[in-house]
């Protein structure tokens, strides 16, 4: 996940490729509270991890249900409460978790009146102003005691009663359906516990929107032994004797609200024979969002689909401007809106009220991020009315800590498919955890661009200036690659060594630069590198594998040979790369060049300081006069010789601190973009 302030994304011209889709966030919230209430052991497969799991699952550890990971299946076991609370006290903080808090408030209502005790439920603030007064009013005639802390009809609530309490069951309960179908889903999931005496009836006041959110619960409560009877959308009832009862193992399909930005990519951008395939959710699944395809159909996307799978590519281009009441795709509804920046005509949204009670104001804030990028936009209290840009704009996006604003105006990055070429800034990115912490990234390995689109800062300079450590520090800031050349070079050397090739072979050491088996390490493994599968990570780092490296990197023949490798880093969002000859040779496109210098003294020490703190002993004089013949071997050589580009910016940084360096680079990269100030 990209935990920076915000993501550049370059201009992306096409895609392919097959994506993964994390587990539902309707249905894991869904089963982690259902195998929390049960009886037994569930394993839960697939479980989406998330923000909002992850508030869940703290929840029911707090409740005092057990859950472990099974190291047999990988899955996650949840042992739940069967219906009998351990623990009467708690304040759970659950984020901006809708999925967690109306159930859970709904449950802990139940609980606390039934068995006694006393809870708190809160949130961050946005989810103190989102509505959950429908649902206390729901519960209150039954008998359960919720104290409001905050504004009435909003979170925080304090739920309790004393052991023994009663719910008065003998008339229906009602609720309303037409601000959230999440209250009557409470209901639906936390009433079971009161129902050994009788049967439950719920009865919904006005249309009941968000139905396949409603199918979803039903369906699951089947799968934990509870067959609510369902008559329209009206009426349900719990029969008497309901008990959950876990179904031993559960697998979570694919989130299909977030397959909707990968079959609108598709729709947009899989061309020329490529397929965008997605995995994990399709033909038989049990979610609304999955209907997201036929709108996706109707404005052009080509799909077709199977059990737990989706193909896509581009149908009819440009998309097709439609009319839609997206009531029943609340949440998909939302990345037609930015299919819309592709389609011929406008493409209006409709029924989508709830879209101002999400994670923010989704129709206000949809209006402003794609007028940003040049769009027209029409909006009303329950509609939205998008029209293609006539120019498209750089734009940096605000994504209003909502995920689905973030993964959707990431889709305005392929606007080089209408003949645009401009990049976008995503502000805050990390929101996506929420449902999809790795969606960058399963959005960069799918995206294609024309390298000359994709960002270089190159930094150069003499040894031991502190290129590697800048040029670290500047990709993990931006969230780019990083290109440490140097250690091609120094890897170079240490094969030859391997294989006792002299340092005046110039074609044998062309040989091995060509055949390098040479592989660096990310997540977990990320700084190590492994030479024919041999972790030298340390040897790299030696003197003895810097000097070897400047004497076979002298030969022409092992720079040609090493020089489609590394243009084979410039990948998207952007690259770093540190080495010599970065910005005159490699990259001489590169949109920002940094010449790092120090004076050879400042550098030697640095160099000293280094050694000593890894326990290497070092004299001054030698790591000076050495690093001294390795600049001037550097400078003098006849090709790619160490010198600043004509359009390099100089940084002396001998009397910089590391954070002024970045500090400084960072500012100039800035300038360089086309986002203004304010972003
Ligand atoms: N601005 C700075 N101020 C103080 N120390 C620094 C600064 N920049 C880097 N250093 C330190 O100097 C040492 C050498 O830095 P680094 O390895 O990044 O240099 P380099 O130019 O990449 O070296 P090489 O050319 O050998 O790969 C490191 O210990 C680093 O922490
Ligand atoms: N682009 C580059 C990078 C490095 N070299 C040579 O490799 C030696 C080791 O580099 P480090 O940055 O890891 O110290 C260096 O002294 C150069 O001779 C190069 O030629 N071009």
């Amino acid at each position: 996940m990209y935990r920076i302030p915000f993501l550049d994304l370059p201009p992306l011209a096409g895609a392919a490729g097959t994506v993964r889709l994390p587990g539902s966030k309707s249905i894991s919230n869904r089963v982690l509270l259902l195998a929390g209430l049960a009886e037994g052991r569930t394993l839960v497969h697939e479980l989406l991890a998330s923000d909002d799991t992850a508030v869940m699952l703290d929840a029911l550890r707090a409740l005092g249900c057990t859950v472990e990971q099974d190291s047999a299946s990988g899955a996650l076991a949840v042992t739940g409460i069967g219906g009998r609370l351990p623990v009467h006290a708690a304040r759970l903080y659950l984020g901006n978790a809708g999925t967690a808090m109306r159930p859970l408030a709904a449950a802990l209502a139940v609980l606390a009146t039934l068995q006694g005790g006393e809870f708190e439920l809160s949130g961050v603030a946005r989810m103190h102003e989102r509505p959950i007064g429908d649902l206390v009013a729901a519960l209150r005639p039954l008998g359960c005691t919720i104290d409001e802390l905050g504004t009435p009809g909003y979170p925080p609530l304090r739920l309790r009663g004393t052991a023994g309490g009663r719910l008065a069951l003998e008339r229906a309960i009602r609720v309303r359906g037409d601000v959230s179908s999440q209250f009557l889903t409470a209901l639906l999931l936390a009433l079971p516990l009161a129902a050994d005496a009788q049967d439950i009836v719920v009865e919904v006041d006005g249309e009941l929107i968000s139905k396949p959110y409603v199918e979803i619960t039903l369906n699951l409560l089947a799968r934990f032994g509870i067959a609510v009877r369902r008559e329209g959308w009206q009426r349900f009832t719990i029969p008497q004797g309901s008990r959950y009862r876990t179904p031993g193992t559960i697998h979570v399909e694919g989130d299909a609200s977030s397959a909707s930005y990968f079959v609108a990519l598709g729709a947009i951008a899989a061309t020329g024979g490529d397929v965008l395939r997605i995995e994990g959710v399709g033909s038989d699944s049990i979610q609304g969002d999955i209907r997201f395809v036929e709108a996706a159909q109707a404005m052009g996307a080509d799909v077709r689909t199977g059990p737990g799978w989706l193909e896509v590519r581009r149908g009819r281009w440009p998309l097709q401007g439609i009319t839609l009441d997206a009531n029943h795709i609340p949440d998909a509804a939302m990345t037609l809106a930015a299919m819309a920046l592709y389609a011929e005509g406008p493409t209006r949204i409709e029924g989508i009220a709830s879209w101002r009670v999400k994670e923010t104001d989704r129709i206000a804030a949809m209006a402003a991020e794609l007028r940003r990028v040049g769009a027209s936009v029409v909006e009303g209290a329950d509609f939205i009315e998008v029209s293609a840009p006539e120019t498209w704009l750089p734009a940096a996006i605000r994504t209003y800590d909502d995920h689905r604003m973030a993964m959707c105006l990431s889709l305005a990055a392929f606007n080089p498919t209408v003949g645009a070429r401009v990049p976008l800034r995503i502000l805050e990115p990390h929101c996506v955890a929420k449902t999809f912490p790795d969606y960058f990234e399963a959005l960069f390995a799918l995206a294609k661009a024309d390298p000359a689109d994709i960002p270089v800062i190159t930094v150069d300079g003499p040894t031991a200036s502190g290129k590697g450590t800048l040029a670290a520090e500047i990709a993990a800031a931006l969230g780019y690659g990083l290109l440490d050349s140097g250690a091609l070079y120094r890897a170079t050397g240490i094969a030859a060594m391997w294989d006792g090739v002299s340092p005046d072979d110039e074609a044998a050491l062309a040989t091995l630069a060509e055949g390098l088996d040479l592989r660096f390490g990310d997540g977990a493994d990320a700084g190590r590198t492994w030479l024919r599968g041999r972790d030298i990570t340390d040897e790299l780092r030696l003197e003895t594998s810097g000097l070897m490296a400047s004497r076979v990197s002298a030969w022409p023949a092992v720079r040609a040979a090493l020089h489609a490798l590394q243009l084979s880093f410039r990948r998207a969002p952007g690259l770093v790369a540190d080495g010599r000859d970065m910005g005159t040779v490699i990259f001489p496109d590169a949109a920002l060049k940094v010449f790092l210098t120090a004076s050879a003294q400042e550098r030697a020490a640095r160099r000293h300081k280094q050694l000593i703190s890894k326990g290497i002993s070092a004299s001054l004089a030698d790591l000076r006069a050495d690093l001294e013949a390795r600049d001037l071997r550097d400078r003098s050589r006849s090709v790619s010789p160490l010198k600043p580009a004509e359009d390099a910016l100089m940084l002396d940084n001998s009397a910089l601190s590391i954070e002024d360096s970045v500090a400084q680079v960072l500012a100039w990269w800035q300038q360089r973009r086309p986002f203004g100030h304010s972003a």
